[in-house]
């Protein structure tokens, strides 16, 4: 099996007294997209830094593509990509000669630039728009452009800082379906990002950071399910019955809350209104509804850290 595209064991990072990043374990095999998430200042921009050699961690180690950032940057300058939340080209030039700037800024053979760049442009659908000056694409297209110049360098790791700020619901889609197309091609991506239903769409895994630690790391189905009780959550309505049992007659309930009078949010690690449904009318109630959905990350962060905070405040 091949060693992980990133691999950091116990990074940290100190300013002075304060501790930014607190022993790091991280690993992202080829090809994955992971979601870095966490409240402002939880050490998320740090690590990435740290990961693409721009800043020396303090202790630990990182190792990308097999090779240490801050030993053979080259090598890693020339296989890494950042995309920052808005991407900056220059507004004069057009799509084409922003990428062709960019290609000799980066070494890359004369003779394949122009072949290069136009396969990317075709990839994120801007091969109608070469000729066009920047300054005159929407925020989306920009976005689609800072894509095509890392297809173009043929990036194997790309870090991307909040990817789909400011798009549409349509610009984002197609954004999130390149990303998507562009892992599947063997590009792993890093995500950090504040929009979970974003990050909830196209991560295949979830690291959350808190205080320079990584908290949870995982699938966000596994996440929902150590957090939430379940990844599943289903609403239920029913009279002449308490629900708070199905806690122990289902084996696979997490937790239930009664929301109201009638009403219950059980939450499973799979769909159980069969179980409930049976469960109901074997105990003589009368069953009035049953709505199941998937748990959301956003509804699982926000318990995770409620969790945290209700913890310290008992200390
Ligand atoms: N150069 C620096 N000198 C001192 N402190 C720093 C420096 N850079 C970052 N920090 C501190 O490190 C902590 C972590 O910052 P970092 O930018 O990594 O967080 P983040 O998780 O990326 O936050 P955000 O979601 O706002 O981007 C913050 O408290 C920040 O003030």
């Amino acid at each position: 099996m091949s060693r992980p595209v990133v691999e950091a064991v116990g990074l940290t990072k100190r300013y002075g007294a304060s501790t930014v990043v607190d022993g790091v374990n991280l690993a992202v095999d080829e090809g994955e997209i992971v979601g870095l998430l966490g409240p402002n200042g939880a050490g998320k921009t740090t690590t990435i830094l740290m990961l693409i050699g721009l800043t020396e961690p303090s202790a630990g180690s990182v190792r990308v593509l097999d090779l240490d950032p801050l030993r053979d940057p080259l090598a890693v300058k020339t296989q890494v990509g950042y995309l920052p939340d808005s991407v900056g080209f220059y507004d004069g030039m057009t799509g084409l000669e922003n990428l062709r700037y960019t290609a000799r800024l980066g070494g890359i053979d004369v003779s394949e630039i122009d072949d290069r760049i136009m396969t990317a442009l075709q990839q994120v659908h801007l091969d109608h728009v070469a000729n066009k000056r920047v300054g005159t694409y929407s925020r989306g297209m920009r976005q689609r452009l800072g894509l095509a110049e890392l297809a173009m360098r043929q990036i194997r790791l790309a870090v991307l800082d909040e990817p789909t700020s400011g798009l549409d619901p349509r610009s984002t889609d197609e954004l999130l379906d390149l990303i998507r197309a562009f892992a599947a091609d063997g590009m792993t991506l890093l995500i950090s990002s504040h929009m979970l239903d974003v990050v909830q769409s196209i991560c295949t895994r979830v690291a959350l950071f808190n205080k320079g630690k990584i908290g949870f790391m995982g699938s966000v189905e596994k996440f929902t399910n150590d957090v939430a009780g379940g990844s599943f959550q289903i609403d239920v309505a029913a009279r002449k019955i308490d629900l708070s049992a199905c806690v122990d007659i289902i084996p696979a309930v997490g937790a239930v809350d009664h929301r109201d009078k009638e009403h219950w949010m059980v939450s499973a690690t799979h769909d159980v209104r069969p179980e409930l449904a049976r469960m109901i009318t074997e105990h003589g109630g009368d069953l009035l509804s049953l709505q199941a959905h998937r748990a959301s990350l956003s509804e699982a962060y926000n318990r995770f850290f409620l969790d945290i905070e209700q913890k310290e405040m008992q200390q």
